[in-house]
C-alpha cells in the first residue's frame, strides 16, 4: 500500500509546492487574523500552572548510571521548587513511560515516593508511546473535569541508557520450569537441556509490534511515499538545530531544571544533543535504516534520549486560591489512530484538522505550533499530506486540504530532532514550549500535535492565560 500511496501522491503533486511560497502567502493572512478566545468545555477552566523538565541528554551520556525513577524524581522536585507549592496540595500524580524499567513498573508511584511525596498521594503510570505525557496530562484533565480532584501532576520519563534486555523465550521457559522443579534431580535434568542458542538475548527495538518494522524504517517509507527528498530532510533538521541553538543561547528554555548527578562535578543544566552542522556534513551521512538508498540518517532523525518532565494542572479557581499565576488554559484535546503500517507517523495530519474544526478555528488562527519531530521526513510527510487536496479527499473525508501552517510559527525553539525525544517526557516539553512561546511571541492560541507508535496521535489546544509569564 505504501507504494500505492506514493504513486497516487506523486501523480497528484507532479510539482511539489515549495514551503517558502506557502509560508510567505500565509504569513500575510496571519497578520490580518483576528484574536479569538476559546470556550471552556469542562466548566472548570483547567489551567497549566507551570512545568519543568530535566535537560534532555543523548543516551549514554551524563545520566547513564541513574535509574529512570531517579530522573523522574528530579522532575517532580523541580516542579515543586519552581511553583513553590507544597506536596500536600497535589491530589494525584499521573506519569508516563514507554520502555518500562521492570523493577519500577508503576514509575509514577516510585518517583513520587523517592521525591518525598506523602504515601497518601496516589500515582499511576500511563503508556501511549511518544504521546505518553500528553496522555498523562489529559488523564489529569479528565479527573479534574469529573470533579474527582482539583490538582494533578502529570509528566513522563524515558531512559534509553538502560532498557530491559530479556533472556530468549527458550531460556525463560526453562528457568521458570527449573524454579518449579520439586527435587534437585529434576532441576539438574532440566538444566542439562540448555543449548547454546538459549543464550541469545532479546534486545528491545524501537519497532512496531504488529508489523515488526522499526520506526526509522517506517518513517523512511513514509518520506519516500510523500516525495520528501534527502535534501529537504537535511534542511529541515538543520533548521531544527539552528532554532534550538538560538533559543538555548537566548535563555528561552526556562522549563529546564538543573540535575545533580552522583559522582559528577557540577550540575547538568543544558540539553546536550543540539548540534548545528553544515549542509555538507549532513549530506555525507549514510542512511541509518533503509540501506543503501534510504534518506533517513542519524542527523535527520530524533536521537535516543534520556529525560523526564512534570507539570502542574489544576482548576483556575484553585490556582487563584493558592495565589499561583497559570501559564495557559488547557482548552481541548483529541486522539487519533490510523493504520500503523502505512500511516504510522501521520498523527498530526489527522489530529490537527480534527481539533481545529471542533473549535471552529482556521489554520491561520494559530499563533504557535509545537509539533513533535520524530524524523524530519515524518514532519515533511505531514506537511505535504496537510497541503494535499488528494490526501484530504482520499483519507481525511474532507473536500479540501487542511493547509500549510505558517512555518514562522512552527517549532520556533527547535523540536525533538534537536532538543531530543525521551519518548514519554516529550508531551510536557511541547506543552511548556507552547505556553512560554505564547507569552514571548505575544500569541493567544497554540496547537500541540504528535505522532506515536501504534499509528496513534494527539492534538491539543492551549490558550495563553492572562497572568502568564515566560519564566
Ligand atoms: C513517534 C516517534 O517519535 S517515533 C521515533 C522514535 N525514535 C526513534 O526511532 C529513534 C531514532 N534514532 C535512532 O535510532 C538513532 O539515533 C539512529 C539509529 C538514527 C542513529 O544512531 P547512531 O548511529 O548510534 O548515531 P550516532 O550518534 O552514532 O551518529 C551516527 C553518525 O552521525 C553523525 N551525526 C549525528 N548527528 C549529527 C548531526 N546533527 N550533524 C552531523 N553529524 C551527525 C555522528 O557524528 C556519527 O558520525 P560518525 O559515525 O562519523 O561518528
Amino acid at each position: 500500500m505504501a507504494s500505492q500511496v506514493a504513486k497516487s501522491f506523486l501523480k497528484a503533486h507532479s510539482t511539489t509546492a515549495k514551503f517558502d511560497t506557502a509560508r510567505r502567502a500565509l504569513s500575510v493572512g496571519a497578520a490580518l487574523q483576528q484574536r479569538k478566545t476559546l470556550p471552556d468545555r469542562t466548566g472548570k477552566n483547567i489551567v497549566l500552572v507551570d512545568g519543568v523538565r530535566t535537560p534532555f541528554l543523548v543516551s549514554f551520556t551524563d545520566y547513564a548510571r541513574m535509574m529512570p525513577h531517579e530522573l523522574a524524581r528530579h522532575a517532580l522536585l523541580g516542579l515543586l521548587q519552581k511553583t513553590g507549592i507544597s506536596k500536600d496540595i497535589i491530589d494525584y500524580i499521573v506519569y508516563g513511560t514507554v520502555i518500562q524499567e521492570v523493577k519500577t513498573s508503576n514509575i509514577g508511584r516510585e518517583a513520587a515516593l523517592a521525591a518525598g511525596f506523602s504515601d497518601k498521594t496516589p500515582a499511576h503510570t500511563v503508556t501511549m508511546a511518544c504521546i505518553s505525557s500528553n496522555q498523562a496530562i489529559t488523564t489529569g484533565i479528565g479527573m479534574i473535569a469529573a470533579g474527582v480532584y482539583d490538582v494533578i501532576v502529570a509528566g513522563g520519563v524515558e531512559f534509553m541508557s538502560d532498557v530491559p534486555i530479556r533472556h530468549s523465550r527458550k531460556m525463560r521457559s526453562l528457568l521458570l520450569r527449573v524454579n518449579r522443579a520439586k527435587t534437585p534431580a529434576q532441576r539438574l535434568s532440566l538444566l542439562a537441556t540448555i543449548r547454546p542458542d538459549f543464550f541469545a538475548p532479546e534486545l528491545p527495538a524501537v519497532a512496531e509490534f504488529s508489523s515488526g518494522e522499526t520506526m526509522g524504517h517506517s518513517a523512511d517509507r513514509l518520506a519516500a511515499a510523500f516525495g520528501a527528498s534527502r535534501q529537504e530532510q537535511d534542511d529541515y533538521a538543520l533548521r531544527s538545530h539552528r532554532l534550538a541553538a538560538a533559543a538555548q543561547e537566548k535563555g528561552y528554555f526556562t522549563d529546564l531544571i538543573p540535575v545533580k548527578v552522583d559522582g559528577k562535578d557540577g550540575l547538568v543544566e543544558k540539553d546536550n544533543g543540539i548540534r548545528v552542522s553544515t549542509p555538507e556534513q549532513l549530506a555525507k551521512l549514510k542512511p541509518a535504516f533503509v540501506k543503501p538508498h534510504g534518506t533517513i540518517t542519524a542527523a535527520n532523525a530524533s536521537f535516543l534520549t534520556d529525560g523526564a518532565s512534570a507539570c502542574l494542572v489544576m482548576t483556575e479557581a484553585k490556582a487563584k486560591e493558592l495565589g499561583l499565576k497559570p501559564k495557559a488554559y488547557l482548552r481541548d484535546f483529541t486522539y487519533v489512530a490510523q493504520d500503523p503500517v502505512d500511516q504510522l507517523l501521520l498523527g498530526p495530519t489527522y489530529g490537527i484538522p480534527k481539533i481545529l474544526d471542533k473549535a471552529g478555528l482556521k489554520i491561520n488562527d494559530i499563533d504557535t505550533w509545537e509539533i513533535h519531530e520524530a524524523f524530519a521526513g515524518q514532519i515533511l510527510a505531514n506537511l505535504k499530506a496537510m497541503d494535499s487536496d488528494w490526501f484530504a479527499q482520499t483519507y481525511l473525508g474532507r473536500q479540501t486540504k487542511v493547509g500549510t501552517p505558517d512555518l514562522n510559527k512552527w517549532n520556533m525553539w527547535g523540536g525533538s530532532l534537536s532538543i531530543g525525544h525521551p519518548f514519554a517526557a516529550t508531551g510536557v516539553r511541547l506543552a511548556m514550549h507552547t505556553a512560554n512561546r505564547l507569552v514571548r511571541e505575544d500569541g493567544q492560541i497554540g496547537v500541540i500535535s504528535a505522532c506515536a507508535a501504534g499509528g496513534q496521535g494527539v492534538a491539543m489546544l492551549l490558550e495563553r492565560h492572562p497572568d502568564a509569564t515566560p519564566n
